[in-house]
């Protein structure tokens, strides 16, 4: 039998301190996350960043929990069942980090009889961070305990025209009877060295103007290409003119050189540039979590205001939207019936 296997990137248990730091530990203690030979990367994470980082991502991780949990494993349970209730075969829920588990995931599936995984990342762009390091873990775990089951994992759909679809309504609708001055794309941010790392041809990529616009078969694996791609099809179905909308890169952490340019001083410096109504928008993110709830919705925007900024608007992800659902099951059809 066929089934679904919908992975994000999963959340501490619990906004405080004690449960942020394991999170963080499995999290940034992962090769692909902070890419560094191993002792090198357990002293930066155990060494320095567990040191304090817990303590102030639990602060956030207050200011967004919901009653009823972290919103990034709340709207994934919601993404899953909407999903479940559209098509007739067993749909599961895992996180890379943290519960509930890959493996769990697929354990679940075996359990209904599954033997044949269509595994979903649950990240529009192609990064080392995200979709490979959920590729090789779930390779791994069906080599060493579930040989009998056959993974099949769907690719980065950061062009793939139902999701275009189904961000440029959302985004449409959000911005009805706001008379913005600029739309924001805002992406996850990555060290520029992982952009490199995944260049297959290893030698098309130079993070400029010209490489991510040209074209290669680097841009299967390249993020930066497919982030400035996703907004590229976007403002084009909007007719959003050059000049009123940008992308720019968040979350930067430690010294390394990351995607340029960041989002916080590209907001701080909008109202000087007459940019005094911004609308914001988070493509690498399906469902609302820290960095768009809380990095976004009230850091940036609170920022936006204190530099001279008037009107802030946050367009949520995609969350259940109706049009999204859609979209993962008519990707889910067209491999079922392959
Ligand atoms: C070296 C550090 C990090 C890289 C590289 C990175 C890439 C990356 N992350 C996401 C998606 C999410 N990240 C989230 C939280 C988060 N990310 C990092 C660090 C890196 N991410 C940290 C330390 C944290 C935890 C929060 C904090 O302390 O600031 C989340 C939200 C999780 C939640 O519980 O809400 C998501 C989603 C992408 C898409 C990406 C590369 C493209
Ligand atoms: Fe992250
Ligand atoms: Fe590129």
């Amino acid at each position: 039998m066929q089934g679904i296997l919908l992975v994000n990137l999963g959340s501490p248990k619990s906004p405080t301190a004690k449960d942020v730091k394991p999170y963080l530990d499995e999290f940034l203690m992962d090769e692909r996350v902070i890419d560094v030979p191993y002792l090198l990367r357990a002293f930066l994470v155990r060494g320095i960043i567990l040191n304090t980082r817990p303590k102030k991502s639990a602060e956030a991780y207050k200011k967004i929990w919901w009653p009823e949990g972290s919103p990034l494993i709340v709207i994934s349970e919601r993404q899953q069942k909407k999903v479940q209730e559209l098509i007739d075969i067993p749909v599961a829920l895992a996180m890379r980090y943290g519960e509930p588990s890959i493996k769990t995931g697929i354990e679940e599936l075996k359990a209904k009889g599954v033997s044949d995984i269509l595994m979903i990342p649950l990240y529009p762009q192609f990064a080392m961070a995200t979709t490979e390091t959920i590729d090789v873990l779930a390779k791994n775990l069906i080599k060493k305990h579930f040989p009998e089951i056959k993974l099949t994992s769907l690719p980065a759909f950061y062009n793939k025209p139902e999701y275009i679809e189904a961000l440029a309504e959302s985004i449409k609708s959000h911005l009805e009877g706001f008379d913005y001055d600029h739309l924001l794309f805002s992406y996850h941010g990555v060290p520029e060295r992982h952009i490199k790392k995944s260049d297959i041809t290893k030698s098309h990529c130079q993070i400029n103007n010209k490489c991510c616009v040209t074209n290669s078969k680097a841009h299967e694996f390249c993020y930066r290409h497919q982030c400035l791609e996703t907004t590229r099809q976007v403002v084009e179905k909007l007719n959003i003119p050059e000049g009123k909308y940008s992308s720019s890169f968040q979350s930067k952490l430690g010294p390394d050189k990351w995607l340029q340019p960041p989002t916080d001083d590209t907001v701080n410096e909008f109202p000087t540039q007459g940019i005094k109504k911004l609308a914001v928008v988070t493509p690498a993110f399906v469902a609302d979590c820290i960095e768009t709830l809380e990095e976004i919705g009230l850091e940036a925007h609170h920022e936006f205001i204190n530099h001279g900024g008037e009107e802030f608007r946050t367009i949520p992800c995609l969350n259940d939207d109706d049009l999204w659902i859609n979209a993962l099951v008519t990707w889910i059809k067209e491999w079922k019936n392959n």
